[in-house]
């Protein structure tokens, strides 16, 4: 079911639309991903879908809630992580924290968040003190502390190492298991193909798709087939197979681009021409190389596969 539904959402700064009408859906207990190059609106729409800004046009419901005429009723169960953490300098993680506990009915102890987000030996450090990736951890220890049903996080993982990424990813992901719904603003597609159920991808105020990682990954980029050039076999034999795109040489492997359908084809033609392939490769297209393509020679008002339901 959706919990949050987005028809035609508009906005505008000054005489500059920034948003050209985003539709999207996010049900309850899903982690939607929002990509887009820099500027694209991606933090704006997150902005008004939070309520944190005024939008011009189009319906945004939340919960059954309208952010621009249920602010209050509707901060009570968001969690929201934004772009930059502002507290003052001076301000201790733990009386950040104990601050930020005293808005919420049961709010999640600090000293799990502390342990949880690496924070435990610096609780008594001021914020100005703290390298940019403790920054970021509070921020999304604060977002997460009134045990919000629904968080906004937009770009968590910037700023920090390896590490640290990977043990917020597994964190967000038992949150999702306890029903938690999100909304993850980012720039990392491995962070996007990790965490999300499906994909919201933006450019110039325009979704341009969305779908699963998978579904887009495979809808936009192509399967490439390559095997060891000296296993004889004319490429154009190659060439003329169904689905596939281009056949080049490339430090010594035949790579072979094609649709979905094309690693079965050249294996077919490799078998039927006696050739046993050797180090034979198939790699599935990546979101990487989807949102590069879409966002690269976006249409301005297509879909990859619809809006989102
Ligand atoms: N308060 C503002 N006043 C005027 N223009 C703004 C304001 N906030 C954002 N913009 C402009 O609106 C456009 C969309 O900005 P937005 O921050 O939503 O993009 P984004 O996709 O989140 O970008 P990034 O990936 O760089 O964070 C940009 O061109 C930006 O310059």
């Amino acid at each position: 079911m959706a919990l949050i539904t987005v028809s035609g959402l508009t906005k505008s700064y000054g005489s500059r639309q920034v948003l050209h009408g985003i539709d999207l859906n996010v049900d309850e207990g899903e982690i939607l991903g929002v990509l887009g190059p820099n500027g694209s609106g991606k933090t704006t729409a997150v902005e008004c879908i939070g309520g944190l800004r005024d939008r011009d046009g189009g319906s945004v419901s939340v919960a059954g809630m309208d952010p621009a005429t249920d602010p209050l009723a509707l901060r009570e169960m968001l969690g929201m992580q934004l772009q930059q953490c502002r507290l003052p300098n001076k301000m201790r993680v733990a009386e950040a924290l104990d601050l930020y506990s005293a808005f919420y009915a049961d709010p999640r102890p600090a000293g799990e968040l502390l342990e949880r987000f690496g924070l435990s030996a610096h609780a008594h450090q001021p914020f100005g003190k703290l390298s940019g990736g403790q920054q970021q951890r509070l921020s999304i220890a604060l977002a997460l502390i009134g045990r919000p049903r629904i968080a906004f996080l937009d770009e968590l993982t910037t700023g920090l190492d390896p590490a640290a990424r990977r043990e917020i990813w597994e964190y967000l992901r038992l949150l999702r298991d306890d029903g938690v719904t999100m909304l993850l603003v980012t720039h990392f597609m491995e962070e996007a193909a990790y965490l999300c159920d499906r994909v919201a991808i933006l450019e110039g105020g325009r979704i341009v798709a969305s779908g699963t990682p998978d579904a887009i990954a495979t809808a936009t980029g192509g399967q490439e087939t390559s095997f060891a050039a000296d296993d004889a076999i004319d490429p154009d034999t190659l060439r003329r197979l169904p689905g596939v795109a281009s056949v080049d040489l490339d430090r010594g492997r035949v790579v072979v681009r094609g649709d979905a359908d094309s690693p079965q084809a050249v294996l077919a033609a490799l078998a039927s021409n006696g050739v046993t392939a050797r180090q034979l490769r198939v790699t599935a297209p990546s979101l990487d190389d989807a949102y590069l393509s879409l966002t690269a020679s976006a249409p301005t008002s297509t879909t990859q596969e619809g809006s989102l339901r």
